[in-house]
């Protein structure tokens, strides 16, 4: 059974539609790779799956259960983790009080608890999480303080702290230097090579989307204009038309 099955799924911003019958599946430990000129959709797409923008038409499956009408905390809960291209993280709290703080949302704790002291078996979970993304060296420095590669490593760790099943990835190396990017690839690939998660990632990068994808998926006006692997896509003449549509950013 697919992990996650998206059946004809519509997805909008109050009445203005933007997703438009999409149907894709995703299965367990596998990589997909979500492309499509700027504006296709592929974020929205993301917010309709992780439940950031509801699901106006068709049915969100999640191994083998409806989860179409739950709410984002429910689906995060559940194993749906979602990253996003700006950095979503609590500036003065260090890097380890950031990631007890998932720790902690995760296990339904009271939050208070964190601002009097780390519960030990949160902060060992949460130091575990950290040395997953390499930031070890980094637990007690604020978030504020950590570099932009750092700053997104931290938000690795703290998607993972909800254990999630399948991780929905918002072009991960967005607005990150030269330099810092392979590191972030390298941690794509690490997560990638545990075979622990089914990943989509939405990336303009072609070598990116070469490197790790099992199967990518085209956007084209809110709609799948194709779906295969990676020569298939690239083979594909309505693909090619897409991009070199005039005014979209080609597949870099
Ligand atoms: N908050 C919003 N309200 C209304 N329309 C929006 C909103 N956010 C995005 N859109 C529109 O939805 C469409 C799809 O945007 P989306 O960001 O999902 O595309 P994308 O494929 O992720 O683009 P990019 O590759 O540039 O990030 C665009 O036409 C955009 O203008």
């Amino acid at each position: 059974m697919a992990e996650l099955t998206l059946d004809r799924i519509s997805v909008g911003y109050g009445k203005t539609r933007i997703i438009n019958g999409v149907t894709l599946a995703l299965q367990d430990g596998e990589f997909v790779s979500l492309i499509g000129p700027n504006g296709a959709g592929k974020t929205t797409l993301l917010n309709g799956i992780s439940g950031q923008l509801p699901i106006v038409e068709g049915r969100l499956i999640y191994g083998g259960v409806d989860i179409t009408r739950w709410r984002p905390d429910r689906r995060a809960r559940g194993g749906l983790g979602r990253s996003f291209q700006t950095t979503h993280l609590f500036p003065n709290l260090t890097a380890l009080e950031n990631v007890a703080l998932a720790v902690q949302a995760h296990r339904r704790v009271r939050l208070r608890s964190l601002f009097s002291a780390i519960p030990a078996t949160v902060d060992q979970t949460s130091r575990h999480y950290l040395e997953m993304v390499h930031l070890s060296d980094a637990l007690h420095q604020t978030a504020r303080s950590l570099s932009h590669g750092d700053k997104r490593k931290l938000e690795f760790a703290m998607l993972l702290a909800i254990q999630p099943k399948i991780l929905l990835l918002d072009e991960p190396t967005a607005g990150m230097s030269v330099s810092e990017v392979p590191a972030i690839l390298d941690l794509v690939a690490e997560l990638k090579v545990t075979g622990d998660y089914a990943i989509i990632l939405v990336e303009h990068k072609i070598d990116v989307v070469m490197r790790f994808s099992d199967r990518i998926a085209v956007l084209n006006h809110g709609e799948l204009l194709a779906e295969g692997t990676i020569e298939d896509v690239l083979a594909n003449k309505e693909v090619e038309r897409a991009y070199l549509g005039g005014h979209h950013g080609g597949i870099a």
